[in-house]
């Protein structure tokens, strides 16, 4: 069996010279470009900035889901660039929740057995503390008397909630969401953005998540703003006026 160091954690994510370089010569494309970021644990954090500023790539390689070309990515303290591809997967599993846009629920399932899944697919018992666990986020998420409806019997907003749930039952220290509300209207956006500040504030998890929306980033704590595969700003508690105007620079400096 193979183990995995932990060091001390002091972040819940962090890279170091993050660097994805898709195709060589004249056609290579710098998605990300020597990227230094550190993800404070307990807090809800958004990626945003251009289409095409590395959004995407940098959430991909954090959660393991893509390898950098070069530089370092931390998470739970253990060194993902370091890890075979079987020990990644492992790592993704045990400690890595997602969210899509696209909610990904099996439509045969009520929301308990698709929140349930994941911890079955790996082979975990759905003991008392799963059920303790399923009870606090189900609680939290708002999905109490929804657990025995099949996902045609949910709004869009509780199928999301839904799929958050399913992210945060298996303990995951961070949970991915790659704009999780892009296929939701504005009133279920806003109740969804607001369930997931919740999770982090009453549940102590951690969420990174990449929007478009400014209206999405206002409920995050913090704040990465990337500008052609950089960290342009990483603002902490912005107000929406600082917010406002730091995206307002990153997309002229785009532009021009
Ligand atoms: N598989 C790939 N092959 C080649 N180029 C890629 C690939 N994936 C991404 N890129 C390029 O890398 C750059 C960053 O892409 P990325 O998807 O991370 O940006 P983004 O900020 O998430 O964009 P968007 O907001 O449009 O989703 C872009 O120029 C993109 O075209």
């Amino acid at each position: 069996m193979t183990t995995t160091t932990h060091a001390p954690v002091a972040t819940a994510a962090s890279a170091r010279d993050l660097t994805k370089t898709y195709g060589t010569g004249a056609a290579a494309v710098h998605a990300l470009d020597g990227v230094d970021v550190d993800l404070a644990p307990g807090r809800f954090t958004a990626v945003m900035g251009p289409s095409g500023s590395g959004k995407s790539t940098l959430m991909h390689c954090l959660a393991g889901l893509d390898r950098p070309t070069r530089g370092t990515v931390t998470v739970d303290g253990v060194d993902l660039t370091r890890l075979d591809d079987d020990r990644l997967t492992r790592f993704r599993r045990d400690h890595l929740g997602f969210v899509f846009q696209a909610f990904n629920l099996l439509p045969m399932l009520t929301a308990r057995q698709n929140i349930l899944l994941p911890l079955e697919l790996a082979g975990r018992r759905v003991d008392a503390n799963v059920c303790d666990d399923l009870d606090t986020v189900v609680s939290v998420l708002g999905l109490g008397d929804r657990l025995g409806h099949r996902p045609s019997e949910l709004s869009g907003g509780q199928q999301q909630r839904v799929a958050i749930a399913r992210a945060l039952v298996s303990q995951a220290s961070i949970v991915f969401a790659d704009e999780p509300t892009g296929n939701l209207d504005s009133a279920a956006s806003a109740e969804v953005l607001a369930y997931l500040r919740r999770s982090v504030r009453e549940l102590g998890r951690t969420v990174v998540m990449v929007t478009h929306e400014i209206d999405a980033a206002a409920y995050a704590d913090d704040v990465v703003v990337l500008a052609d595969g950089r960290i342009r700003s990483h603002l902490v508690s912005p107000s929406r006026a600082e917010l406002v105007s730091v995206l307002a620079g990153s997309s002229h400096r785009d532009a021009s």
